[in-house]
């Protein structure tokens, strides 16, 4: 995003990592054959063998039971944790520290409760180069640009509350907009609506959906809401328990935007189902028959 766009021209894909690399084609995301075990040798093998490909602009779910290593997953491709074997290659360069390229929202917003929702949704411009240095000389615009992206959220008029004045899926707003203020090409979201009401929860869905139509970010969704996952991914992946690997995936036919309506169509409820099967299968230590060929994808590992 260049400071002399306006603020709302940033808020399209685009940024630093992405300059220069017209034409690259490779793969944004590769995870070749990555294992990942904390604590030594003797401590737990958290992912065995993991690969998987993510194209630039695809929203990916991955899903699977509970400490399959999916979290893990996600520290390994945001830099925050080394893994033990593999590697890990984001937009052609190998993750080897924390990437500012990434933006993150968790299951618990966690925002600082001193600072207003503004003032929050600014932190990581605070942290990330060169936004810091461009946040000196233009601060004006990186305002304008967190007002419309909570504006885009329906947070218009709270700017200026702090956070114990806005209700949780309020926070889970603020938070998804505090992921995407420094325009990340990568959005990683750890069970960012685990905590919310179902209501409040696809409300969220519809508007993150809406987000990702205009900023085009490639997302990686971890999530429980084998729903969730239907509603918003191009494509999800399903794990094995633990020692986590990618045991399948499926590809989400529906076109976009998509409408809370698909979430009672048969086709939908079916691939929900289908999703279902898979992890109770790897729950209890199988693998089912891999996807039919028209379910494939090229970006499969
Ligand atoms: N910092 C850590 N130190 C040691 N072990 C860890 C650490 N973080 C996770 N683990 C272990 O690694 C395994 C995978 O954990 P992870 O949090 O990645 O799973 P998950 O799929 O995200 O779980 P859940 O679905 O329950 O959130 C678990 O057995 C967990 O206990």
């Amino acid at each position: 995003m260049s400071p002399r766009d306006g603020g709302f021209a940033g808020l399209t894909a685009g940024g630093e990592a992405g300059e220069g690399m017209v034409g690259f084609e490779r793969p944004f995301v590769e995870i070749d054959d990555v294992s990942m075990r904390y604590g030594g040798a003797e401590g737990t093998l958290a992912l065995r063998n993991t690969s998987m490909r993510i194209a630039r602009g695809e929203f990916v779910a991955v899903v699977g039971p509970s400490g399959c290593g999916k979290s893990t997953l996600m520290r390994l491709v945001t830099g925050l944790w080394p893994c033990s074997a593999g590697s890990v290659i984001v937009a052609g360069k190998e993750v080897d520290g924390p990437l500012s390229m990434a933006g993150m929202a968790f299951q618990a917003p966690t925002m600082l409760p001193w600072r207003t929702i503004l003032q929050n949704v600014m932190l990581p411009l605070e942290v990330v180069e060169p936004h810091r240095r461009r946040l000196r000389a233009d601060r004006a615009m990186y305002e304008e640009k967190a007002r419309k992206l909570l504006a885009l959220v329906g947070l218009k008029g709270f700017e200026h509350k702090t956070p114990h004045q806005l209700s949780g899926g309020m926070q889970q707003r603020a938070s998804l907009c505090r992921a995407l203020i420094h325009d990340p090409q990568l959005l990683m979201l750890d069970e960012p609506f685990g905590a919310l009401d179902v209501f409040t929860r696809e409300d969220l869905w519809v508007e993150l959906q809406g987000v990702c139509n205009i900023l085009k970010p490639t997302v990686i969704l971890v999530t429980h809401d084998l729903k969730e996952a239907v509603f918003l991914a191009d494509r999800v992946l399903i794990m094995s328990a633990r020692p986590g690997r990618i045991i399948a995936e499926r590809t989400v036919p529906f076109e976009r935007p998509r409408s809370l309506d698909i979430t009672y169509t048969q086709s939908f409820q079916e691939l929900v189902h289908d999703l279902r099967e898979h992890i109770s299968a790897a729950r209890r230590g199988e693998d089912l028959p891999q996807p039919s060929a028209g379910q494939e994808t090229p970006h499969a590992a």
